[in-house]
């Protein structure tokens, strides 16, 4: 390959680029003592010289687009900046002292970061350098062929060199330190059997950001640049077809009738913003004029700020204004924030508009969702739009897509991911200009059938919307984003070179504060990096317009046979071999089952024992030994078809909460989620008993009957009083506004899961202050699953997403420990771990009526600041919720003073438009 084909050459380099030098002996710096070629595990030889500090005065030298930086540190520890423009023209100086010793390793950046061994192995008091060079192999020939980019570090006596990916492809040792500190642009070096030559200087910054590697990413704020062929090849051109021939007499005729399609200067008009000149120059060569997109102000009216906001950031994305020559986005904003409503405008927008000549932008839309939300998707077209403007259409059993592209009236094809596997030949033929994923956060595996559906479809708008965080596993984060706008990061070695190893290793324990850095940098660019085209909002921005949330926490006392039939579970077999390590085939999950079970209903644990030992054929010799002499411990006759509510501490406690909103509040309806169809059962009959009229929808739920269940249920005349809800199948999407309170019976490990849950009836459209009741079986594995999900946040402020559960947790024998310890003298447990001392006597105010100081004495510490909803609870945020035993006098709230006979423990928040979210 010859020079100017390498990528630097043809993509252009973060780096400067001089002037070709052909490299020559004269020019090229040898090592004095040995350089060898290494794979990636050779460990460097051991240089102990001290470099730097020790003359007293070191440089770096740093870069970015415009203007170089050369920092050099004298022996009073005063940082020197000289900043020369690449001009050439102007230069200033500056100085800052240094708060810290003049150190080289204090004042500069981490050295590599790559591999810890690195850190470990080089002079530690050594000026670190970076280069971007050019290699190839190396050979007497004057015109050397140049194989590629890579970035060399330099450190003391030492080089490593790296290709674009982050990955090691040369390190040598025994270099002159001068030399290597006076490597500058044009000179050659050999590194084993490699010749680079000095392209320009890397700052350290972007070194430690990751900058300085390969990534796809160019805003039009910089040069437009040519795109890999690779992740452009599948694409038809974003705007071929929408954009009628550029003849004389069409831009005459277009410039003549060209206006925007709305008053871009009414009051309330959202007007998208213009393309600058680079946009302009690459997508509107026939020089066509440039036009006023207006979204119509019919729709405009009714938006919020946020989503405002939000429809110009989609806009910019689809239309390539953010990342030159990529057209994706990730909406991410929190549930319920009307991701739907921002896409609806944003497709209306470019159905009727465009910026150049006025032709629309889009001819045909795609919207893929699932099942459940195909028809609230067109249900909120029609919401939004009305029935006149846009036709939808919906493809099911009774519409098919050749109906679709034989008639001329649809524009937007809504389809779920079920059937759009089933139909993608048909959906392969058609060219939408834009697609939408709804809870894309299915996407996330690069491998799965409908990721790979989806990526076949040549259109290359793609949104992805969720409510869900995405960032927490960095590998389907990636996936993610590479389905929007692929090749953005580069390779997926890059970027697990790049940002995926540094950052993961930062997080470990064991991290040192290089690593920690580094990874830090690293996660701080890569979040720079997404941002351009991910947008995330939290719920905060919508609470003003939400009516208060009264969240309680309630722990329910266990009866007296099911503590018994815990000890029994405590004390078995399975159990104690569980705690003494013996994990195979993962006796702990059924143990969990078990006591899960329990704590909804002992006769749901009662069936379990009973399919066991009716099922011979079933082998599961850890299920078997768990459930023997349990039927002794359950009262003579007992049956599982016949349960009482006075067995289960929290189905007593659910039913006297029903009879108290039925009885105070009888306008009012209530969500009884759960994540088991059986407890689903149990709390379907218990809602028969009591003669409360219902609905219900879980995974068994017909796809087609979904949206006519939840809209009968919103509806002002609806009978039902109680909406049963399987957390699990039905809990993404859906808009159950007509409740205002909202149970959560059991409880799951996934934090998300519960907040899903959660947002369905705290959204926009709620008139009531919504109440959210979460039941906990005092003492039990309930409160220990509930404390795992806020103290893990507490720690890490990540948040797992939907899909992880129990069986992806890793337990360590401690943790089962605590699991598998029932606490009968505590009203609750996890009161008693915040250290609390008010013994459960006193009420705490709310930081939202008073301000946390210091000095009280149940506090934790001090106020986290402001709270972030992205993050469910954390410990000390429960800490400042009112919380009281179950024997409080009078409680503020008539539900909860109706329950509190059976009631040990409560933490209650509200959030209202006037206090923060917690
Ligand atoms: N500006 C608005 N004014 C009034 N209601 C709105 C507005 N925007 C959205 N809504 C309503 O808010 C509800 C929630 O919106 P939507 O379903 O789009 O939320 P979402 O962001 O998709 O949430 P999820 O992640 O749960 O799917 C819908 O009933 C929608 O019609
Ligand atoms: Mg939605």
């Amino acid at each position: 390959m010859r020079r100017s084909a390498a990528p630097s050459q043809v993509l252009g380099n973060v780096a400067k680029k001089p002037r070709f030098i052909p490299p020559g002996k004269s020019n090229a710096l040898r090592p004095k003592t040995e350089t060898k070629e290494v794979d990636q595990d050779m460990k460097l030889k051991e240089v102990n010289e001290q470099q730097g500090s020790a003359s007293g005065l070191s440089k770096i030298y740093c870069q970015n687009q415009n203007v170089n930086f050369t920092q050099s540190v004298d022996s009073t520890g005063k940082v020197k900046t000289t900043t020369a423009c690449n001009s050439g023209n102007k230069c200033s100086r500056l100085e800052m002292k240094m708060l810290s010793t003049p150190k080289a390793d204090a004042t500069y950046l981490p050295t590599s970061g790559m591999a810890k061994e690195e850190a470990a192995q080089e002079e530690p008091d050594c000026l670190t350098k970076y280069f971007s060079v050019v290699w190839c192999k190396a050979s007497k020939k004057k015109h050397k062929k140049w194989e590629g980019d890579a970035v060399l570090v330099t450190k003391g006596k030492s080089v490593i060199l790296k290709d674009m990916e982050g990955k090691d492809i040369g390190r040598g040792t025994g270099y002159k330190p001068k030399e290597l500190d006076s490597l500058d642009e044009g000179q050659t070096l050999m590194i084993g059997g490699k010749e680079i030559e000095v392209m320009g200087v890397i700052s350290a910054d972007d070194f430690s950001s990751g900058r300085c590697f390969q990534t796809g990413i160019v805003t039009h704020d910089t040069v437009p640049t040519a795109l890999p062929q690779a992740s452009m090849k599948r694409f038809c051109k974003p705007f071929k077809n929408v954009c009628q021939p550029n003849t004389k007499e069409n831009i005459l005729n277009n410039s003549q009738s060209c206006k925007p399609r709305h008053d871009p200067n009414a009051s309330n008009s959202l007007v998208m913003p213009r393309p600058n000149a680079s946009h302009q120059w690459m997508f509107n060569k026939a020089g066509l004029p440039v036009v006023d997109v207006v979204v119509d102000p019919y729709i405009a009216n009714n938006l919020r700020p946020h989503q405002k906001e939000g429809i110009v950031f989609l806009y910019e994305c689809v239309m390539g204004m953010r990342v030159s020559g990529r057209f994706g986005a990730i909406l991410a904003d929190e549930m319920g924030l009307g991701k739907t409503l921002q896409c609806i405008s944003l497709v209306w927008t470019l159905l009727r508009q465009g910026v150049y000549g006025c032709k629309p932008v889009l001819k045909r839309a795609l919207i893929v969702t699932p099942g459940s939300l195909v028809k609230n998707w067109k249900k909120e077209f029609q919401k939004w739009l009305g029935s006149e403007r846009i036709k939808v259409f919906t493809v099911d059993q009774d519409h098919k897509v050749e109906e679709f592209i034989s008639s001329p009236l649809y524009s937007v094809m809504i389809i779920s991911y079920e059937m759009l596997l089933r139909s993608l030949e048909q959906i392969q033929a058609i060219e939408f200009n834009l697609l939408i994923c709804d809870e894309g956060h299915r996407l996330k595996n690069s491998s799965i059938k409908t990721t790979t559906a989806l990526t076949s479809l040549s259109c290359e708008r793609r949104i992805i919307l969720t409510g869900t965080p995405i960032q927490n596993d960095l590998q389907e984060f990636y996936a993610l984003i590479e389905f929007v706008n692929p090749g953005v990061l580069g390779s997926l070695s890059t970027y697990r070179k790049i940002y995926e190893e540094p950052i993961v290793r930062s997080r470990e324990p064991s991290a040192t504060k290089e690593e920690k850095e580094l990874g830090e940098k690293r996660a701080a660019e890569l979040t720079r990096l997404t941002g351009l085209f991910i947008l995330r909002r939290t719920q905060e921005v919508i609470n003003k317009f939400l009516p208060p949330k009264k969240e309680s926490i309630i722990f329910c006392r266990p009866t007296a046979l099911q503590l018994e039939l815990y000890r029994k579970l405590l004390s078995s077999q399975v159990i104690r071999s569980c705690l003494q390590g013996r994990l195979e085939n993962s006796p702990h999950l059924i143990c969990i089952g078990a006591l899960k079970k329990l704590c909804n209903h002992p006769c749901l644990l009662f069936k379990a024992v009973k399919e066991k030992s009716c099922d011979p054929m079933n082998d599961e010799h850890d299920e078997s030994s768990l459930y023997e002499g349990l039927t002794d411990v359950f009262p003579q006759g007992y049956s599982s078809d016949t349960f009482s509510e006075t067995d289960s501490g929290k189905l007593q406690v659910l039913v006297k909460l029903l009879a108290a909103i039925h009885e105070l509040n009888s306008s009012e309806r209530v969500v009884l989620v759960s994540n088991y169809t059986q407890t689903l059962n149990i709390l379907q009959e218990t809602c028969k008993s009591y003669g409360y009229s219902y609905t219900r929808l879980d995974g068994h739920t017909p796809v087609s009957q979904r949206q006519h269940i939840v809209d009968s249920f919103n509806s002002k005349f609806s009978p039902a009083f109680i909406f049963l809800l399987s957390s699990k199948a039905g809990g993404v999407g859906l808009n159950l506004v007509g409740a205002s309170h909202l149970i959560l019976y059991d409880i799951d490990w996934n934090p998300a899961t519960d907040i899903q849950a959660m947002a369905r009836v705290w959204r926009d459209g709620q008139k009531h202050t919504v109440h959210i009741y979460r039941l906990l079986t005092t003492g039990s594995i309930e409160e220990k699953i509930y404390q795992r999900q806020i103290s893990k946040q507490d720690l890490s402020g990540a948040v797992v997403d939907l899909s992880k559960t129990s069986e992806h947790i890793h337990f360590s024998v401690e943790e089962l420990k605590n699991l598998f310890t029932l606490h009968e003298d505590s009203s609750c447990v996890t009161h008693d771990l915040l250290e609390c001392d008010c013994m459960g006597n006193k009420d705490h105010q709310n930081p939202s009526s008073e301000k946390p100081s210091a000095s009280r004495s149940c506090q934790l510490g001090q106020d986290q600041g402001k709270p972030n909803s992205k993050k469910p609870l954390s410990m000390s945020q429960l800490m400042q919720w009112k919380h009281f035993s179950g024997q409080h006098q009078a409680l503020a709230d008539p539900f909860l003073e109706r329950i509190k006979e059976k009631v040990s423990f409560i933490f209650q928040n509200v959030t209202s438009p006037t206090s923060p979210a917690q």
